[in-house]
């Protein structure tokens, strides 16, 4: 997948389809929704199954030459602002190829990115002045918003093991104009033992069983998601976190995240951390826009997990929002 950037387009006749004559979502996956998503939100989180959603991108101040002329290049598109932050945008999924074939695409002063995902690097809050890791990288669009948010400055350690996805981070990141960035083609779960303590912030957007793709409108979707692979996507998910724990210097943010809704893969590897050392503790996250999510479970499955993930949060998916968990770590101070 495109980091959680929602690629999948469906036609114009899937994304009017009637829901009744729609394949049913995987009854495990359908199970799962009732389990973690709460009553108030479960009509408008299963109708996001069933249409294609509305399309959310941001300006690039990286590559934006001129911010009044952009807006004026997409002005007979049906663009709305997202309250709450400045330069981020969505509008109906029927102006998608438009958007996707427009020249401000194709020179990187505009990027088709899920909400979720920026809240993500907002949620990191990653500073001009500072070295910053991104654990699990490609394609590229947190590591691009991060630079963005640094101004091109300090550094950022872009972490990718897949060859091919790893050239793809680094022309996305030639076409975002980022500067400030080098890559490492390597398998996260060493970096922590290699640079120990070394990063004032450490994103780890881990890869995962990918459950923010799936939908009622194309059943390859979920062509290879089970609960096998979500068993094997947090042992995954739980080495790399290790490492980005280490990595992280005292006092140092942590952010991890999945574009899974599964507590297995999100509160659940985060509880076993948690459980281990007494150094890193949740803390509630910047939330610059109003988005639909709900706290972390502090229990599942009959467990009672860390009390402290009640900071991280579920994002619901809706039309307009993929599903999302993020939680923000710091690492304690000496003598803090
Ligand atoms: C969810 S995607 C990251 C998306 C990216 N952060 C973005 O916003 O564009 C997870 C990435 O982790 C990579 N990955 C898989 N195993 C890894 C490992 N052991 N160490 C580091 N990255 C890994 C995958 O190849 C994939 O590119």
């Amino acid at each position: 997948m495109a980091g959680h950037e929602n690629n999948r387009h469906p036609s114009p006749a899937e994304a009017t389809a009637v829901p009744d004559s729609l394949p049913p979502l995987p009854p495990a996956f359908e199970a799962l929704l009732h389990a973690v998503i709460p009553p108030p939100w479960q009509a408008q989180a299963l109708a996001s199954y069933t249409t294609a959603k509305d399309v959310v991108f941001r300006l690039n101040p990286l590559r934006l030459q001129d911010r009044a002329a952009a807006m004026q290049a997409l002005a007979a598109l049906p663009v709305q602002p997202v309250p709450g932050v400045s330069d981020v945008f969505r509008l109906p999924p029927r102006a998608r190829t438009a958007l996707t074939h427009h020249s401000l695409v194709a020179d990187g002063s505009l990027y088709i990115q899920g909400i979720a995902s920026m809240a993500a690097v907002w949620a990191l809050q990653p500073q001009p002045h500072e070295e910053v890791l991104d654990l699990a990288a490609a394609p590229g669009g947190k590591t691009a918003l991060m630079a963005a948010c640094m101004d091109n400055r300090g550094r950022i350690a872009a972490v990718e093991p897949v060859r091919a996805r790893f050239f793809r981070l680094k022309a996305n990141l030639q076409r975002l104009g980022v500067r400030n960035t080098q890559l490492y083609l390597k398998d996260g779960r060493q970096v922590g033992r290699l640079v120990p303590q070394r990063f004032d912030r450490v994103l780890l957007d881990a890869p995962c069983s990918s459950e923010a793709q799936i939908t009622r409108l194309d059943p390859r979707s979920w062509a290879h998601w089970s609960q096998r692979k979500v068993r094997a996507s947090a042992q995954v998910q739980a080495g790399l976190l290790a490492s980005a724990a280490d990595a992280l210097k005292p006092g140092g943010v942590l952010v991890y995240s999945t574009c899974s809704l599964s507590p297995e893969e999100n509160e659940c590897v985060l509880d076993v951390l948690l459980r281990h050392r007494d150094d890193l503790q949740p803390e509630p996250a910047p939330w610059p826009c109003p988005l639909p999510a709900v706290p972390g479970l502090t229990e599942w499955a009959g467990q009672t997990l860390h009390p402290g993930l009640v900071h991280a949060r579920r994002i619901i998916p809706t039309e307009w929002t993929d599903a999302f968990f993020l939680c923000r770590l710091r690492k304690r101070s000496p003598g803090s």
